[in-house]
């Protein structure tokens, strides 16, 4: 079960989970862009087996879900929105910002939040509401003025009153694709947004791909990962927990080890093999093992090359000196710093954000933040002075362009 990796050809594979389900997913989107609600309701009767009387969820609703939940959870929920809302306050910059770059010319920035935001929050093969969290107190701290969010029936009265702490202001009970497809496209029940986030299995992921030109999406957050970098001072008790936890979302999870020790790599796989033993989620977990497995390097250098080269959704750094080794690290969607930084702790409530990139996109994307619901307008406030000073610049380079309406935009300033 726990196997040696050919780290390339498992690279080069990765992604064909993906691509496999990329045309039943054009299937689906069709239809909803078609069939709007009726194709809804017919699609989660097919994936969900659920004959759903209202998609909307009332109100009243998310309040009566408080009374199906345990008072410690609400409490945990609550304490874990307050982790999150502190860490994404932090990174509010100014609403508005001016440098005067030279007398007459001051430049700057100006942000507003996204209008309305729609949240896919998992549901398949287990309740996210930590996911509904991660998903909409961002949103809330940003200022968007209308969340909506989207999850599979039945929907747990655990998601509901998370969603109610966050504050969201339309909840649907739909899942998979074809809830990504209607806040894309709209249909009768559910208004379209501006830009959906939010992780998901496959179908879910291969819908917000396709459907990236009629949407923004946050980016590619598809079935979980985890890296662990590790020398001959980790706990291989630690490392296997940490590859069971990430393994158990979902049979297309992946987890890779890649170590200097050999002996370590035997000693998780024993680890791994004694856990899963005991896991309710065995199935789950045994198929994700299928995926995944250890890689040996010769030393850090190759270890840190390795990790650039998977860029999993979370690093777990388990070294003698693990800081140093954070510095050199360039593709991780999330890093997790010496032997009690369970990553556990940042996909519940330490407060960062566990929405993340995977199957390799953390190369390119950063996880969920603040920015991803703001936009940003640069600001020039300029001055006869400070036309003057550049509009010899401007005329030069637009008439070298042949946009003599360019130039002549500023030479009428000049004379005027
Ligand atoms: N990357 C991240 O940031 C992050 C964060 C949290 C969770 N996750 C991942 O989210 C995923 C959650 O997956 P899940 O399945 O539990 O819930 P989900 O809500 O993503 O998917 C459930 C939906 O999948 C659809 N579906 C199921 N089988 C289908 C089929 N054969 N054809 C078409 N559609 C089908 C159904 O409509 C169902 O509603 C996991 O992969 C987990 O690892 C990722
Ligand atoms: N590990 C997931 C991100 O890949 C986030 C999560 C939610 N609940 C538990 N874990
Ligand atoms: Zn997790």
């Amino acid at each position: 079960m726990w196997q040696a990796l050919d780290i390339e050809a498992w690279i080069a594979g990765r992604r064909s989970d993906l691509d496999r389900v990329k045309e039943p997913v054009s299937q689906i989107i069709a239809r909803v862009r078609a069939e709007g609600d009726a194709a809804l309701l017919d699609l989660t009767k097919k994936f969900d087996g659920i004959d759903l009387e209202e998609i909307a969820v009332p109100k009243e609703e998310l309040e009566a879900a408080y009374d199906r939940v345990d008072a410690r959870l609400v409490e945990s929920l609550v304490e874990a929105e307050a982790r999150i809302s502190a860490f994404h306050e932090l990174q509010r910059g100014r609403d508005l910002w001016l440098q005067e770059m030279e007398p007459g010319i001051t430049l700057g920035v100006r942000t507003t939040p996204l209008s309305r935001v729609g949240a896919y929050v998992p549901g398949g093969r287990a309740a996210y509401p930590s996911t509904a969290l991660m998903c909409t107190v961002p949103a809330k701290v940003a200022g968007v003025s209308e969340i909506c969010c989207c999850t599979p029936p039945p929907v747990s009265p655990i998601t509901l009153v998370a969603l109610d702490i966050a504050g969201v202001d339309e909840v649907y009970r739909i899942g998979g694709a074809q809830a990504i497809a209607a806040m894309a496209i709209g249909t009768e029940t559910v208004p379209r947004v501006e830009k959906i986030v939010g992780p998901g299995n496959v179908y879910v992921t291969a819908a917000k791909m396709l459907l990236r030109d009629e949407v923004e999406i946050d980016f590619p957050a598809g079935p979980s990962e985890i890296a662990v970098l590790a020398d001959e001072t980790a706990n291989p008790t630690f490392i296997a927990a940490d590859i069971l936890a990430q393994a158990e979302h979902d049979p297309n999870a992946a987890c890779v080890l890649v170590t200097t020790r050999p002996g370590l790599a035997d000693a998780v796989g024993a680890e791994v093999e004694r856990m899963v033993a005991g896991s309710e989620r065995r199935e789950i977990i045994m198929k994700a093992l299928g995926n995944s497995g250890y890689v040996l390097v010769s030393d850090l250098d190759e270890g840190v090359a390795t990790i650039d080269a998977i860029a999993p959704e979370h690093l777990s750094i388990q070294v003698s000196d693990p800081l140093a080794v954070l510095n050199r690290v360039r593709n991780a969607g999330s890093i997790f710093v010496g032997p009690y930084a369970a990553v556990a702790c940042g996909d519940y409530a330490s407060g960062t954000n566990h929405v993340l990139p995977t199957a390799g996109y953390a190369a390119i994307y950063s996880g969920l933040d603040l920015n991803h619901f703001c936009r940003r307008s640069t600001v020039q406030v300029i001055s006869r002075e400070g036309l003057l000073a550049i509009a010899d610049v401007v005329e030069t380079i637009a008439d070298a362009e042949g946009l003599h309406a360019h130039a002549e935009s500023v030479r009428v300033r000049r004379k005027g």
